[in-house]
């Protein structure tokens, strides 16, 4: 097993942020080299070190080394809901946790403008983003994961009420934003399909979009209205996420079916898109995401729910042809 997490502790040291997206796969490591503004003797002089420094750590791994001078514009995943409180939040959250613990570079947007709340789930509440003039850094928060939120761009407390443009460039804000070595951000968008959605579409269009339901019929109907949305703008469904399936009692841990059960695969096989999987109705992930620690970053049953969404959301974004698998 190659430790990725001191490859790249030790590359950090030397690189200077021009490294990112390390992996392995199928026992090699590859990462990308930014190079930009580098001569090709320093670009050479670079990869050198970084391959000098990783061999020490890991001596008989083969590396890959990626050379771009192009910057990098991150991809959207718009993570959506037809209707409020059914998870959304809380699936983007753990769904960036469980991409970055896989390795990917994740980071996390929160544009939910009725009501922003990843800053509490991913345990930054109060903590303001550094700026350069209007340029924003994200804060690295909950599992390493660099974040910014509608939430930050408000005066603490109030409401916000942007409609129409302004909405669009707070969003823009967030997203053209300091992203260093970020490769995926996961939007976490209000429910509907109001102007934020349209921003989106029509600026920073999202390579895909995962739609998180309960099991009701009716959250699955308003889910399908969102899907409506994105196959509008022809947006790739990723898939469905089924949330809060089969309610494990924390007494006796009998799982009962309070949404009722399989609704969402049953809908998404009907509507022809991909079933992502199923998180169930566990008082553990209410409780984690209260304390500002996503059940993601754990071992139990939910953290593998969420490690397998967030593997057959990776495995689309490196081949959308491919499918979900
Ligand atoms: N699988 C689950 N098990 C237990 N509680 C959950 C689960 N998923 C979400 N919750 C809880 O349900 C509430 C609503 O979740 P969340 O805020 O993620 O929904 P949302 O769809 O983003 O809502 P909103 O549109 O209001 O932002 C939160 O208190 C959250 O902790």
């Amino acid at each position: 097993m190659v430790d990725i997490d001191k490859i790249e502790i030790a590359v950090a040291d030397i690189a200077h942020g021009r490294v990112s997206g390390i992996r392995e796969k199928d026992g090699a490591v590859s990462m990308i080299v930014d190079v930009a503004g580098l001569d090709p003797a320093s670009r050479d002089a670079l990869s050198e070190k970084i391959k000098s420094v990783a061999a020490a750590v890991a001596p008989d791994v083969p590396l890959r080394l990626l050379q771009t001078a192009e910057r990098i514009v991150p991809k959207l995943i718009a993570v959506a809901s037809g209707k409020g409180g059914v998870g959304k939040s809380t699936l983007s959250a753990n769904l960036a946790v469980a991409m970055r613990r896989a390795g990917r570079a994740a980071g996390l947007v929160d544009a939910d403008i009725y009501g922003p709340s990843q800053t509490r789930l991913l345990g930054l509440e109060g903590v303001k983003p550094e700026a350069e003039g209007k340029k924003m850094y994200p804060t690295p928060g909950a599992g390493g994961v660099p974040f910014l939120s509608m939430g930050q761009l408000a005066a603490p407390g109030q409401p916000i009420a942007w409609r129409g443009p302004m909405a669009g460039q707070a969003l823009s804000q967030l997203v053209d934003a300091h992203w260093g070595d970020v490769r995926e951000i996961v939007v976490d968008m209000p429910p509907g399909t109001g102007d934020i959605q349209l921003s989106m579409i029509q600026k920073h269009k999202p390579v895909g979009a995962v739609i998180v339901s309960t099991p009701q019929d009716l959250a699955l109907m308003d889910a399908t209205r969102a899907i409506g949305f994105f196959n509008q703008a022809q947006v790739p469904i990723i898939g469905l996420v089924e949330n809060m399936a089969g309610y494990i009692c924390p007494h006796c841990g009998e799982v009962s079916d309070p949404f009722g059960r399989g609704g969402a695969e049953a809908a998404a096989a009907e509507l022809g898109i991909p079933f992502l999987g199923r998180i169930p109705l566990d008082i553990s992930v209410r409780l984690a995401s209260d304390a500002g620690e996503p059940p993601a970053l754990g071992d139990g049953p939910v953290a593998g729910a969420f490690a397998d969404i967030a593997k057959r959301v990776g495995n689309w974004l490196d081949d959308p042809k491919g499918g979900v698998r």
